[in-house]
């Protein structure tokens, strides 16, 4: 059977691997600046998105910092999140693990409880509105001091009830997963479960790393662990899953174009990967898109992007409930 874009916002779909600063598109840039009084680099969205070719990861990571300078009040937080949700839900995403990055805020002088009071309160009401479920995760900037992590999460004291896990985000090469070890040791005492960002840019070595050091619960990305044979029968033999965002790759020239993508390998191989939209503002659209994507590329049928819906949908941060009526939705979409 052809697979389309209507059958594919149609299929349950999670969202694990999602930046909810990644999602802020020119267009609310531009509106949010308004609001606060802010004067834009660029004279109109147009302009700002026409800056969006990137290199690699670190070009994109400097615009991306520089674009959530417009995030300032709790309810910039909250029209963040409650646009991104409509987006999801338009797209079919059922539940979305979202993360983000407190000390790109508190280095500009936003408060943790703004950003958590927003997103909190968008992520009830996506539920409400939507039926959107979510879980959120508090990402560490790995290029920025462990210590400062080390303060971030023990501020975050009020909050650990309604975050899922930390994460480990930012420019990966030359910022090992050894130098948080003493952050994610305390995030296991305090009971937080822990993900981190690894052989995105990074060799399998910062994914034995994470697996090892940090004791994570899901690798984001890991497409370069399959440069290591033993790493793919570790991750196979675990079932580790495995974030992979296969527009994300192609606009940080991961990979040259999504053909060359080693993620049919990675399910050849046995891999628990599913599919994710990493900063769907930046790169190419949401859940839709990447599987559309995908399914040109490496001309997946519907039961290769139902294996990939599910898999999202076993490993996201879900209650067990939820979980049920979601991959019972699954198993009764229609081909
Ligand atoms: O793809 C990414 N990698 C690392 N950090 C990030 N922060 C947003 N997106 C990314
Ligand atoms: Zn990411």
């Amino acid at each position: 059977m052809i697979v389309n874009n209507n059958w594919l916002i149609g299929l349950p779909k999670a969202e694990l691997h999602l930046h909810i600063e990644g999602t802020l598109t020119p267009e609310q840039q531009f509106e949010l600046a308004k609001r606060n009084g802010i004067t834009l680099a660029y004279d109109s969205a147009q302009s700002l998105r026409a800056a969006y070719e990137f290199d690699d990861l670190s070009a994109f990571l400097a615009l991306y910092y520089q674009g959530m300078d417009v995030l300032i009040t709790q309810d910039d937080f909250y029209d963040l999140a409650m646009a991104y949700f409509e987006r999801a839900a338009a797209d079919g995403v059922r539940h979305a693990d979202i993360s983000f990055d407190p000390q790109a805020h508190l280095a500009r002088g936003v408060a943790l409880d703004t950003c958590f009071d927003g997103l909190l309160t968008a992520m009830r009401d996506a539920r409400a509105q939507f039926d959107v479920t979510s879980a959120l995760i508090m990402s560490f900037m790995r290029d920025r001091d462990a210590d400062e992590a080390l303060e971030v999460l023990e501020d975050a004291a009020p909050w650990y009830g309604e975050i899922a896990a930390i994460g480990l985000d930012s420019a990966e090469v030359g910022n090992p997963p050894e130098k948080f070890r003493e952050v994610f040791a305390r995030a296991c005492e305090l009971g937080l479960p822990r993900v981190a960002h690894a052989g995105e840019e990074g060799g399998p070595d910062y994914v034995t790393g994470a697996l090892d050091i940090l004791d994570v619960c899901r690798i984001d990305h890991g497409v370069r662990a399959m440069e290591d044979a033993d790493l793919v029968d570790r991750l196979r033999d675990s079932q580790m899953p495995l974030t992979v965002c296969p527009l994300s790759n192609v606009y940080l020239k991961g990979v040259a174009r999504l053909e060359d993508h080693n993620l049919p390998d990675m399910i050849a191989a046995g891999l628990n990967v599913n599919i994710n939209s990493d900063d769907p503002a930046y790169f190419g659209g949401g859940m839709v898109n990447n599987f559309l994507a995908c399914v040109a590329a490496f001309d997946w049928d519907q039961a290769t992007c139902r294996t990939i819906a599910g898999n999202g949908l076993r490993e996201a941060f879900m209650s067990d409930a939820r979980r049920e009526t979601l991959l019972a939705a699954l198993a009764d979409y229609a081909d």
